[in-house]
């Protein structure tokens, strides 16, 4: 006798008996009765699908599309994307057509009887021949398809994300960023030492822009998210991403505010595009190129150009220098930070440079997330640019960080996780890929956030660090003075490769937790922090997520929930009230006791047993502080000198 899975015996089958329907209203329910529409498969299948493709933009006057029919509605929506993929030098593109061009593309013929194919004359190239296909705002379910079809190294994960490879790079390549040089720029920008800035000719931006927008236009097809930035509606900018890969449009898709419908029919011209040909190198006998990967940026012509890297977080974070410079521009200050709410409307900010746990400690279960990395602080209050967060996932657990481990599911994109062959589980330990394991989930995947990602004026602001020394303290409270050293500074430790042995943690500065980013000078983002912070009477803390107990190698990092605790004692203002001494050297106030916190890691001398290592320790990480603000005493902070002379004497004395 045979058995089925469950270990149960069946018998062999024998024919069932009759069941009794009734032919109208009985309480049987019968569904044998219509037969489907089809008269094939094919048709069966397209009975499956309802039509509901995104429509794309309209240039011009709005207003008179609901008289406009669908078709001349698309054919000037094709114009807009035609006109984004020309080529500058020859005057045309390709002919651009809606649609996959694997499947049935219904599109097709109603854009071919407009854009028909006419006779070829000599100046025009192979390229002005050919169609491209534009696949316009596509769902997450749609590019979770092209992406499994096409893209090698995408598979779907055991609780739904979209796992995919970035390639030979698995972070930024800030070196190989370009920023065009022209009379504005010149200028308005920061250049030189320290900067970010690597300047380029427009001409040489121009090769690379040709070069870029050839490749895309080389392929059967192409993504494009027409999507916002920044959700104070007076502030929002339009973007467009062009993109070849189905990873990069649904990362952007994540990342950037997504559209509604009517939004999307209203969109118009796009006030900043990307052009992003990730999978092209660029030409190294190219001016200015030092390798084969370049990111440029023209400001002028509101472009950018990624050629040669793959890696999704150089979108977001180009988008971010943009946001640096326009914003700015209406007194509006740009930060590399996360942000949250408490149920009484108190926002904190939470600053710090990679790794230090903006994502981490904005994501609260206890709190309204408003973003965790990309915010505007105007008149109105705080905002976020983006529609989605980027959490790291080395070592993600479901108990330390549960609602980053929820966000992860379907519509989530998942870069350069290693899973199991067969279950699909992620292995969060593994570094097989990289180090670098990220998350990009749409925000209203975390429970508690706030939508719109708006709040009022910050009253507290968290300046993080990882000390891998292990000798600043969990956390300090600092005067306003000592918030603009550390803000400039822009401290962090990055731990030494675990694989060659243990080796002396590295000390990092970047100005203002982010000058990868930044467009202006420091101390221009500088005095709008310190005019925002006093006008609004927000109070600044220093928070230290790294060591304690030694240095990387013979202490450990401060435990998550120690952290937490520090920053709900912020939160609730109880820290403020607390009892404080100074310490040496960096002159920081740091209390006495916290709740939950053992009292004796509050001060970071009691924690290292080698007492002489820690003062070495300490005077050495001072003395890189000291070097490192050098750069910084020529510059005036502020409308007065007061200020800026506060600011130099807040830094470490010994
Ligand atoms: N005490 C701690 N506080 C904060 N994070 C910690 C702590 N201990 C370990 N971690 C880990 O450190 C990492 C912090 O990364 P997080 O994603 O928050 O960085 P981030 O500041 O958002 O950086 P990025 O700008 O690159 O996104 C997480 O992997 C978190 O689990
Ligand atoms: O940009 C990235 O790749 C990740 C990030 O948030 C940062 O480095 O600050
Ligand atoms: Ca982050
Ligand atoms: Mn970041």
């Amino acid at each position: 006798m045979a058995a089925n899975g469950n270990g149960v015996s069946t018998t062999p089958k024998s024919p069932l008996a009759r069941i009794q329907t009734q032919k109208n209203g009985g309480i049987c329910h019968d569904d044998s009765g219509k037969p489907v529409k089809a008269q094939t498969i094919d048709e069966l299948h397209s009975l499956q699908r309802k039509r509901s493709a995104p429509t794309t933009p309209l240039d011009g006057v709005q207003g008179a599309f609901a008289t406009i029919s669908e078709d001349e509605r698309q054919r000037q929506q094709l114009q807009s994307i035609s006109a984004s993929l020309a080529s500058l030098t020859r005057g045309t593109g390709p002919k651009v057509v809606r649609g996959d061009p694997a499947g049935k593309v219904q599109s097709v013929s109603h854009v071919a009887h407009h854009h028909h194919i006419e006779a070829p004359t000599i100046s025009v190239s192979d390229s002005s021949l050919k169609f491209t296909h534009v696949l316009y705002n596509l769902s997450p379910a749609e590019l979770y398809e092209q992406a499994i079809k096409y893209e090698k190294g995408s598979f779907i994960t055991s609780t739904g994300a979209l796992a995919t490879l970035s390639g030979a790079k698995t972070g930024r390549s800030p070196r190989d960023k370009r920023v065009v040089i022209d009379d504005t720029t010149q200028d308005e920008l920061w250049w030189g030492k320290g900067s970010p800035n690597i300047e380029m000719d427009e001409h040489t931006f121009m090769v690379n822009r040709e070069r870029a927008v050839d490749y895309l236009n080389s392929l059967d097809k192409v993504f494009v998210n027409d999507q916002f930035l920044n959700w104070d509606p007076q502030n929002r900018i339009k973007v467009r991403i062009v993109s070849a890969r189905a990873y990069h449009s649904l990362f952007m898709h994540n990342m950037c505010i997504r559209p509604t419908p009517e939004e999307l029919e209203n969109f118009g011209t796009p006030d900043f595009t990307i052009y992003n040909a990730g999978q092209f190198p660029c030409n190294r006998y190219t001016h200015y190129m030092t390798s084969s990967t370049s990111i440029d940026l023209n400001l002028a012509r509101r472009e950018m150009v990624i050629l040669g890297t793959q890696y999704a977080g150089e979108m977001k974070k180009g988008l971010f220098s943009v946001m640096h410079y326009l914003m700015p521009m209406r007194q509006i200050l740009s930060l590399h930070s996360g942000c949250n709410m408490g149920k009484d409307g108190d926002v904190a900010l939470f600053f710090g440079l990679s790794g230090t746990g903006k994502t981490t400690l904005s994501t609260d279960h206890n709190r309204y997330l408003i973003g965790d990395d990309e915010h505007c602080w105007s008149d109105n209050g705080v905002s976020n640019i983006e529609g989605g967060c980027y959490a790291k996932c080395i070592d993600l657990s479901r108990e330390k960080e549960p609602d980053i481990w929820n966000a992860i599911k379907f519509g989530t994109v998942l870069e350069n996780v290693v899973f199991d062959e067969h279950t699909r589980e992620v292995d969060y330990g593994d570094k097989s890929v990289t180090e670098n394991t990220r998350a990009a989930y749409p925000i209203e995947y975390i429970p508690n956030a706030k939508i719109p990602c708006v709040g009022p004026h910050p009253k507290n602001v968290i300046l993080l660090a990882c000390d891998a020394f292990g000798v600043l303290p969990p956390v300090s409270k600092l005067s306003l003075a000592q918030t603009m050293y550390h803000f400039i500074s822009g401290y962090t430790a990055l731990v030494a490769g675990t694989e060659d042995g243990i080796k002396e943690p590295t000390a990092t500065f970047s100005a203002c937790f982010g000058a990868a980013f930044i467009m202006l000078h420091p101390t221009k983002y500088a005095a709008m922090l310190a005019e925002k912070m006093q006008k609004h009477g927000a109070t600044g803390w220093l928070v230290n997520t790294g060591w304690s107990g030694g240095s990387y190698g013979s202490g450990n990092r401060i435990k998550l929930p120690y952290t937490r605790k520090i920053i709900d004692a912020i939160h609730s203002g109880s820290l403020l009230n607390a009892t404080y001494h100074k310490t040496e050297v960096f002159g920081l106030d740091i209390p006495t006791e916290i709740e939950g916190v053992p009292s004796e890691i509050l001060h970071p001398e009691n924690t290292w047993a080698d007492k002489k290592a820690y003062k070495e320790t300490l005077l050495k990480l001072a003395g890189l502080f000291k070097k490192n603000f050098e750069t910084f005493t020529n510059y005036k902070i502020g409308k007065d000198n007061k200020l800026t002379e506060e600011i130099l004497a807040a830094g470490p004395n010994f």
